[in-house]
C-alpha cells in the first residue's frame, strides 16, 4: 500500500499537536510566558528517583489505611510532587500523562486537609468547602467513587456529594442541604445551581477553600469557559485552585490565566523516561494493514485465535459500526457490550462498572469520531449561535461519547478498528492502557484510506518523542494463513448483518438499558456494590450461534497461529490474568513486564518479516519516508 509522504500542511500540524501534547508553552497566552510573573517550575525528572511512601508525605492514618486495602503504598511521581505543593496551600497546575494517578494527587491532599480542619472545629459552613469540576457525569461518578472509597476508614464523616444535570432540582436541593463538605459535579451544573438560587454565591465566597478543575485540557472543549466565568465572581480570593491535565493545550493555559493566581507549574513524564513521551513506554503499538472491507476479519482472527490479551477496548468511529461489530462477533459466540453516548447515563456508568470488575472482556466505544471537517463546522457554527443548555448537553453527549478520562481498570489491549480522527484523538484512546504503570497493548487496524492519518500519528510520536525510528511497528502475531482461514466465513456472516439488524439492535439495546437504567436507580440505591444484577453483553439476537461459527475446526489452524496463541495465553498466566479478579483491586506492578512479554520476542511472521519492514506488500520503509520528508 502507497505511504502518503508528509505534506507541509502535516508537518505543521504535526507540530501543532506536539506542542499540545507536548506543551512547549509556545503558544500565546501560556503562562510560562504570563504575565503573572507566577512560580513557575517545570519538574521534569530525568535522572531515576527514590520512592515516596504516604507515611513520608505525612498523610492523615485513615487515609493511608484506605490506601494499603487498595494495594497501593507508594506515590506515583505526580503525587510525590502535587501533594506537599497541595499542602503547602499553593496553586498547582499539574500536567501529567493519562493513568499517572491525578485523582488521588488532589484527592488526597484535599481529604487530609478537610479531616484537620474537622477534628480542629474550623470547617466553615454554608457551601461546600471545594468543589471538584471535572467534563462529563461519568467522571463526576467516577471521582466520587474514589474520593468515597478514601473517606472509607474515617471517624469524622465528611461528606461528598456529586451533584450533576440530569438531576432533578428538587434532588439538588437536598443533596446539597447540609451543605456537602465536598461537591463534585461539572461547571454547568455548578453554574445553573448559582443561577437558581440554589445555592448561594455568598456563601460559596464565605465557605470554599479549594476549587480543583480536573481534565482541564478536556473542559473548554466541553464548551465550559463561560459556565466557569459566571463562577468566578463567586469565588473567594483565598481560594486554593489546582488544574489537572492529561496534556499541555492553549485551553490549558487559558484556564490557568482565567481562575488561577501565581500557580506552581508541575510538568511531569515517568521518573527515568524520555521526558518527551506521550504514550507510556510500558504501552507497545502495533499496526495492521488491511482493507477496510476486511477489518471484521481481522479483528475476528485476532480475537478467535486469541492473539490479543483481555480485557479488550475496541474503538470504532459510529454507533452504528459499534452494533455491526457487536452483531457480526456475536454470530462467531464473541460476546461483548457496546458503549455509547445514546445509552442512558446509568446504563453508561454500569456498563463501565461491570467492564472495570471483569464481567465481561469486550467492549466496543464510540468516542469523540468528529472529522476535522465537522469539528470546524462546528466551530463556525458555535460562533453564529446560541444553543439551549439542554441541546448543549445533548449534542456534548453525543460529540465526546463516553470515553475520554475514564479510568478503564486492567484494559490489556486498545484496538482501533476505525482510526481515530487525529493524533491528539489517539493518545487519549491509547491512554486507556497501560494504565497505573500496568502493561499494555495497542493495535490500529489501518485501511488505505486511513493512512495519512495513521502517517500522521506516526509523525507526531516520531517529533514528540524525538525518534528516527517507528514508534508503532507491524503486529507480528497474525498470519496470513490464519485471516484467509477464516476469510470465507467471516465475509459471509458480514454480509448478513444487515443496516437493519443494526437499526433493530441499537433500538432493542437502549430499550432493554432503560429498563436496566429503572432497575439500576432502584436496586443500586440499596446495594451500590452489587454489579451481577444485570449483563450488558446479552446476546442482541435470539438465534443460536451455529457450532461451526462458535468453534473453529482445528485444521482450519495454521500451527503459527497456534504457536502465537499459545504464546500468548502462557503471557496472560505469567503475568497472573488467567483468572478474571472482580473487583480486586492492584497497586503498580513493579518495572514494565516487557520481558515477560512475548510480543517482543515471538514473530509469526518469521525472522526476515520482522526485520525488514520493507518486505510488506507495496510498503516502502517508513523510516527513509521520514528522512525525506526531513531533508
Ligand atoms: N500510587 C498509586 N499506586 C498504584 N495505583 C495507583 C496509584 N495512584 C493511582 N493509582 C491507580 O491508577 C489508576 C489511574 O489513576 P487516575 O485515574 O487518577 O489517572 P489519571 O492520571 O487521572 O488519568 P487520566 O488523565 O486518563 O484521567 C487508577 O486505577 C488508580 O486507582
Amino acid at each position: 500500500m502507497p505511504r502518503a509522504k508528509p505534506t507541509p500542511e502535516m508537518e505543521e500540524e504535526a507540530e501543532e499537536v506536539r506542542q499540545e501534547v507536548e506543551g512547549t508553552g509556545e503558544a500565546d497566552g501560556s503562562p510560562d510566558a504570563g504575565d503573572g510573573g507566577g512560580e513557575e517550575e517545570g519538574k521534569e525528572e530525568e535522572e531515576e528517583e527514590k520512592e515516596v511512601s504516604f507515611d513520608e508525605l505525612g498523610l492523615d492514618e485513615q487515609l493511608k489505611r484506605a490506601l494499603r486495602k487498595k494495594g497501593i503504598a507508594k506515590a506515583t511521581p505526580i503525587q510525590k510532587e502535587a501533594i506537599p505543593l497541595i499542602l503547602e496551600g499553593k496553586d498547582v497546575v499539574a500536567k501529567a500523562k493519562t493513568g499517572s494517578g491525578k485523582t488521588f494527587a488532589y484527592l488526597l491532599p484535599l481529604l487530609h486537609e478537610l479531616l484537620k480542619l474537622s477534628s480542629e472545629g474550623r470547617i466553615r459552613k454554608p457551601a461546600p468547602n471545594a468543589f471538584i469540576l471535572v467534563p462529563t457525569r461519568e467522571l463526576c461518578q467516577q471521582v466520587y467513587n474514589e474520593a468515597s472509597s478514601l473517606l472509607e476508614f474515617c471517624t469524622s464523616k465528611l461528606k461528598v456529594v456529586q451533584v450533576t444535570a440530569s438531576m432533578s432540582d428538587k434532588d439538588i436541593t437536598v443533596a446539597l442541604s447540609g451543605p456537602p463538605n465536598i461537591l463534585v459535579s461539572t461547571p454547568a451544573c455548578v453554574a445553573t445551581c448559582i443561577s437558581k438560587g440554589i445555592m448561594r454565591g455568598s456563601s460559596i465566597k464565605e465557605s470554599l477553600s479549594m476549587m480543583i478543575l480536573d481534565e482541564a485540557d478536556l473542559l473548554l472543549s466541553y464548551r465550559c469557559e463561560d459556565d466557569l466565568k459566571a463562577l468566578i465572581p463567586h469565588i473567594p480570593r483565598s481560594c486554593q485552585s489546582i488544574l489537572m491535565s492529561a496534556t499541555s493545550s492553549p485551553d490549558v493555559d487559558k484556564l490557568t490565566k482565567l481562575l488561577l493566581h501565581n500557580p506552581f507549574i508541575l510538568t511531569l513524564t515517568e521518573v527515568g523516561r524520555a521526558k518527551d513521551d506521550v504514550i507510556p513506554k510500558n504501552v507497545q503499538q502495533f499496526w495492521i494493514s488491511c482493507d477496510a472491507k476486511d477489518k471484521m476479519l481481522h479483528i475476528l482472527a485476532l480475537l478467535k485465535f486469541e492473539l490479543i490479551q483481555k480485557k479488550v477496548l475496541i474503538f470504532v468511529n459510529s454507533i452504528d459500526a459499534a452494533f455491526r461489530l457487536r452483531l457480526f462477533l456475536e454470530k462467531f459466540g464473541i460476546r461483548s457490550a457496546v458503549l455509547n453516548a445514546e445509552l442512558p447515563q446509568n446504563s453508561r456508568l454500569h456498563i463501565i462498572e461491570a467492564f472495570n470488575a471483569r464481567l465481561f472482556d469486550y467492549l466496543i466505544a464510540t468516542d469523540d469520531a468528529k472529522t476535522k471537517e465537522e469539528k470546524q463546522t462546528d466551530k463556525e457554527n458555535k460562533k453564529e449561535t446560541r444553543v439551549s443548555r439542554k441541546h448543549l448537553q445533548q449534542t456534548l453527549d453525543a460529540e465526546f461519547g463516553v470515553v475520554r478520562g475514564i479510568d478503564f481498570k486492567n484494559v490489556f489491549t486498545v484496538v482501533n478498528f476505525d482510526m481515530p480522527p487525529d493524533p491528539a484523538g489517539y493518545v487519549h484512546r491509547i491512554g486507556r492502557t497501560g494504565r497505573a504503570n500496568k502493561t499494555g497493548a495497542s493495535i490500529s487496524l489501518v485501511s488505505a484510506e486511513e493512512h495519512s492519518t495513521f502517517e500522521e500519528i506516526e509523525h507526531m510520536l516520531q517529533e514528540v518523542e524525538k525518534k528516527d525510528t517507528d514508534c508503532i511497528s507491524p503486529f507480528p502475531l497474525l498470519t496470513k494463513d490464519a485471516v484467509e482461514s477464516l476469510r470465507y466465513r467471516a465475509h459471509d456472516v458480514a454480509r448478513s448483518v444487515t443496516t437493519r439488524d443494526i437499526q433493530e439492535a441499537r433500538r432493542q439495546d437502549i430499550k432493554n438499558e432503560i429498563l436496566n437504567s429503572e432497575k439500576l436507580k432502584s436496586h443500586f440505591e440499596e446495594n451500590p456494590r452489587d454489579l451481577d444484577l444485570l449483563k450488558h453483553d446479552k446476546l442482541l439476537s435470539n438465534k443460536e450461534i451455529p457450532a461451526h461459527l462458535r468453534d473453529v475446526p482445528d485444521y482450519l489452524i495454521d500451527p503459527k497461529t497456534k504457536e502465537a496463541s499459545n504464546v500468548v495465553k502462557l503471557s496472560r498466566a505469567a503475568m497472573g490474568i488467567d483468572k478474571p479478579q472482580r473487583r480486586k483491586r492492584q497497586g503498580f506492578k513493579g518495572g514494565s513486564g516487557k520481558s515477560r512479554d512475548p510480543l517482543r520476542t515471538f514473530s509469526a511472521e518469521g525472522k526476515s518479516r520482522r526485520r525488514g519492514r520493507k518486505d510488506r506488500e507495496g510498503e516502502p520503509d517508513r523510516r527513509k519516508k521520514s528522512k525525506k520528508a526531513e531533508s
